[in-house]
């Protein structure tokens, strides 16, 4: 078997055109522009990447973005003391930190600062409790460019066997939370509805749950480390993982050996990474309207 790739470039720009013509709509409704601020605290190379990727995808939609970059040992109060402005800002839609924050700061009361409705990474506890009650606010983005990447492909999740490895509270939890969902309030009743297991580092004999996985989802920062025996032929695979190695980018699984195992598979790069931007541009459109009503 040769599995499908689930390319994740067609999947965003589908939906990133849908976001334009909505961004364009809003401004003729309203006269105002969606606009993400991002704080960047220190050098890490990895956010930087990241960081640049959302300011471009903003100005591919039409909102504009604004960086706010700070020394490493920013302190606390002066990082809340930002966040605290970027609340008031009338021209800012939405507020992301980039994580991770140097060791000193304490990213949770950070995070618990930002406005629940400028919050569009959806971590607030506020946001976090609606999700897991089944009336979000915002979806957080990286599980919902999961679930968009399947429903571009038509791999409803009603009904299967979804196991998930890596409990964060980034993607494993929440993407947990939507995955098991009763009804449609969230991402329409075929992309919940899911039998979901979480697996982490403490879960025994690993092999023979994955191996239950009619979609799985790897998503614990290990390169390579769904190998293909861990995997049921056919089976849906979704790889989270971006992990920097020497030879270059790869995610949590064994991408080639699974091509001959798998069903269909996500691609790192060009995968799940791609849709968590576009959702991010997705939430940054719902808080200008949030905000403008
Ligand atoms: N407050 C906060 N919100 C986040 O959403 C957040 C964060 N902090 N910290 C780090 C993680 C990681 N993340 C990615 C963003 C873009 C790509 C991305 O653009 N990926 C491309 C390019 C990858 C590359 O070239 O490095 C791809 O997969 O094709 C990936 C991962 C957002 N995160």
């Amino acid at each position: 078997m040769t599995a499908t790739i689930l390319d994740g470039k067609t999947v965003s720009a589908a939906l990133q055109d849908d976001i334009a013509s909505r961004v364009a709509s809003f401004q003729q409704e309203t006269g105002k522009t969606p606009c993400l601020a991002a704080v960047l605290v220190g050098e890490d190379p990895a956010s930087q990447v990241y960081v640049r990727n959302k300011e471009r995808a903003c100005q591919k939609v039409g909102m504009t973005s604004q960086l706010f970059r700070k020394p490493a040992e920013i302190t606390q109060a002066e990082l809340l003391e930002l966040v605290a402005q970027l609340n008031q800002d009338d021209t800012v839609s939405g507020i992301l930190v980039q994580l991770p924050l140097p060791k000193h700061l304490d990213a949770s009361e950070v995070l618990d600062a930002i406005d629940p409705r400028k919050d569009v990474d959806c971590f607030h506890p506020s946001n976090v409790g609606l999700l897991s009650q089944g009336r979000p606010n915002f979806l957080p983005c990286t599980p919902h460019g999961v679930v968009q990447i399947l429903k571009h492909f038509d791999l409803p999740t009603a009904g299967k066997n979804v196991v998930i490895l890596g409990r964060s509270d980034i993607v494993g939890k929440p993407l947990a939370l939507m995955l098991m969902q009763r009804s449609s309030e969230t991402c329409g009743a075929d992309y919940a509805n899911a039998t979901v297991t979480v697996a982490h580092s403490r879960t025994p004999n690993l092999k023979e749950l994955t191996q239950q996985a009619d979609i799985l989802v790897a998503a614990i920062g290990v390169p390579k480390f769904v190998t293909a025996d861990m995997v049921k032929p056919g089976a849906i695979v979704v790889d989270v993982g971006i992990n920097r190695t020497d030879d270059g980018l790869c995610g949590d699984v064994d991408y080639d050996a699974l091509l001959e195992v798998a069903g269909a598979v996500t691609p790192v790069p060009g995968g799940v990474g791609r849709l968590t931007v576009t959702m991010l541009l997705e939430n940054t459109l719902k808080a200008a309207q949030i905000q403008a009503s």
